[in-house]
């Protein structure tokens, strides 16, 4: 694998239940993923994106085939290097899984104290900057309560930005925004990808974002059946 690579897959299969039962998600797939890109994956409901990402993004045991995340191969990482791989990776789904009891600002505070780096001053004020850029920074001492569904879904997406994460993976981040709050997260995801070299892979149905992807892969049935790159 080339250092350019955030992900290689190879041969990959997955399969749910079991005997009779036992249903395969994923056929073959093979796929390289470029560092600092936007990859779209779109398919209908059912074709494996969602399967694909978690396994992918080490929230799925790799079942058969070859997973390389940020050059490590995932099934034989020992779970010390996965928790360690995990701390690289910023996650976003649509149940943007707020904590209730927790304010906005505590809220991506936990998406920092993960990473146990920095003091708690600069933890707080990258915490205050991203709300900010979100378009929060009025709202940072809400409760999840108090907010609106598009205003949970940016705060999610300032808690997986805020530890400057190697992978963001994404599970349709846009669905619970308006235009303009989706167009400001993606565009967000694509200067981090030409500053800081993130990489973003995101599931979504947006047509509007599909314009600013460098890559759109398209599943059916668990296949890969198209890949175009920009
Ligand atoms: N936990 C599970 N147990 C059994 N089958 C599952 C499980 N998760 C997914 N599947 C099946 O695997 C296939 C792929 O599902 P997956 O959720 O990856 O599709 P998807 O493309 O993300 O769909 P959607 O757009 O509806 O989210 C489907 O046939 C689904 O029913």
């Amino acid at each position: 694998m080339g250092d350019d690579h955030a992900l290689d897959i190879a041969d990959l299969n997955h399969w749910f239940g079991a005997g009779e039962a036992q249903k395969q998600a994923l056929f073959d797939i093979d796929l390289e993923i470029d560092r600092g890109s936007l990859t779209v994956l779109v398919g209908p409901s059912g074709s494996g994106k969602t399967t694909l990402l978690t396994l992918v993004g080490c929230l799925r045991e790799v079942q058969e085939g070859s997973v390389m995340l940020l050059g490590h191969q995932l099934h034989v990482a020992k779970p010390a290097q996965q928790i360690a791989l995990r701390r690289r990776l910023g996650f976003i789904f649509q149940a943007h899984n707020l904590h209730g009891s927790l304010t906005a600002l505590q809220n991506v505070l936990m998406g920092l104290q993960v990473h146990g780096a920095t003091d708690q001053d600069t933890q707080m004020s990258a915490a205050r900057h991203m709300l900010t850029l979100l378009g929060l920074g009025d709202r940072i001492d809400y409760f999840p309560a108090n907010l609106s569904g598009g205003q949970k879904q940016r705060v999610a997406v300032a808690r997986a930005l805020v530890g400057n994460p190697d992978i963001v993976f994404a599970d349709e981040p846009t669905a619970a925004l308006d235009r303009e709050s989706g167009m400001t997260v993606v565009k967000m995801l694509k200067q981090l990808g030409q500053v800081r070299g993130t990489t973003t892979v995101m599931v979504t149905h947006d047509n509007r974002i599909l314009e600013m992807a460098d890559r759109i892969i398209t599943l059916e049935d668990g296949r890969i059946v198209n890949d175009t790159s920009k």
